[in-house]
């Protein structure tokens, strides 16, 4: 049986180019693109089709930032679907962000310089806004949509028999100081980017606690920096431009400005090759392309509390439960 691989923001940047390399891959997958924007989904799939003209591509309309849209897409899902191999959580905003000058014109001269240009260390704050679920905006897209989702797909993807696996598009921007148990939504920060993505490196490994005895396991990748709409909208484009020929020269300090799509989809495509059993739940998998452009994968221990990840989902579940009762949702699909 073809494996079944659903990828949560297909629609452009990171996701599409992973769902063209997946189709290389294994031409046989049987791929649904979950994307908000059915346009631009529509397009990618014809994109898709025209290098793979036999492959089995879906759409499914989801927009995780909608409690609403992701309980819609989950039993449309179940309806098509008898199981689920791969879900690769991978939509994801960095909305309204400033970079500090000042700080990156510090940076640049102390010893810290290429971690601070791979991580953005202090670069970035963002102004986050709040969703019709009443939630906070990058909190819901970047983790809590794409956990919910995971919830309510559980019939098709805990298998003991044949594993499967969630990867979730981390970021080397996720920091432990950014993100706080008691505003776990980061409400009063300004780095709301940074939180959520320490978020998901907490909540994969939670996951892999209460379900790898249900086969299902989880794990996290960083794409290193990438050129996509997403990085494009921090600065002017006329900025990107000046600073396209200083990032190729990064790349001979850092082999974290992967750039490419193609390049930064390389953890992921690496994962999709792996035995969900053989891999370590408190890694992460880091995209790296070296100066010469050649791609490999490094793993990396998470700066992560196995003790602090269980109390956060705790808390996940206990926030799942408040949402679904005020849209009278059942907790998990019949
Ligand atoms: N670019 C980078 O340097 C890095 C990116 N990442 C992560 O990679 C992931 C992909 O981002 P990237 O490819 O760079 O950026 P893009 O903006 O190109 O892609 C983001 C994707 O997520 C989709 N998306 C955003 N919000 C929602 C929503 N509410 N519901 C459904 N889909 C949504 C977008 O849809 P639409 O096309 O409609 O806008 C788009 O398809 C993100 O999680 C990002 O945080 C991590 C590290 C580095
Ligand atoms: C001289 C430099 C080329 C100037 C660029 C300054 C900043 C705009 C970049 C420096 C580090 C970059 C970075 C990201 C965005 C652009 C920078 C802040 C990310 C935050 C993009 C999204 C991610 O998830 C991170 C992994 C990136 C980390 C580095």
């Amino acid at each position: 049986m073809q494996p079944v691989v659903l990828v949560t923001g297909a629609s452009s940047g990171i996701g599409s180019a992973l769902c063209k390399r997946l189709l290389r891959e294994d031409a046989g997958v049987r791929l649904c693109l979950a994307c908000r924007n059915m346009q631009k989904a529509t397009a990618t799939k014809a994109v898709l089709l025209a290098a793979h003209p036999a492959a089995q591509v879906t759409l499914v309309r989801l927009d995780v930032s909608s409690l609403e849209s992701v309980l819609r897409a989950a039993s449309e899902i179940q309806r098509r679907f008898q199981r689920l191999d791969y879900l690769f959580l991978n939509a994801g905003i960095m909305p309204n962000t400033h970079v500090s000058f000042k700080a990156l014109i510090s940076g640049l001269f102390s010893g810290r310089a290429v971690h601070m240009l791979s991580t953005a260390e202090g670069l970035l704050t963002q102004e986050d806004c709040i969703t019709a679920d009443g939630l906070q905006a990058v909190f819901e897209t970047n983790l809590f949509g794409h956990f919910i989702l995971i919830r309510q797909l559980e019939p098709l993807l805990c298998c003991l028999e044949k594993p499967s696996l969630l990867i979730w598009t981390s970021s080397s921007n996720a920091r432990k100081s950014a993100f706080s148990l008691t505003d776990y939504q980061h409400s009063k920060g300004k780095e709301s980017y940074s939180s959520s993505k320490y978020a998901t490196d907490l909540a994969s490994v939670a996951l892999n606690k209460h379900f790898n005895k249900q086969g299902l396991y989880s794990s996290v990748v960083c794409p290193g920096l990438v050129m996509t709409n997403l990085t494009y909208g921090i600065l002017p484009s006329f900025f990107w431009k000046l600073l396209m020929p200083i990032m190729w020269i990064i790349r001979f300090f850092t082999k974290t400005y992967t750039l490419t799509p193609y390049n930064g989809a390389e953890a992921q495509v690496w994962l999709f090759k792996q035995k969900p059993e053989s891999l370590d739940a408190l890694m992460k998998y880091h995209s790296c392309t070296s100066p010469m452009g050649k791609n490999c994968v490094e793993s990396q221990k998470m700066d992560v509390e196995e003790e602090t990840a269980e109390i956060f989902y705790q808390k996940l579940l206990e926030l799942e439960k408040h949402v679904l009762a005020k849209l009278n949702a059942p907790l998990s699909p019949k």
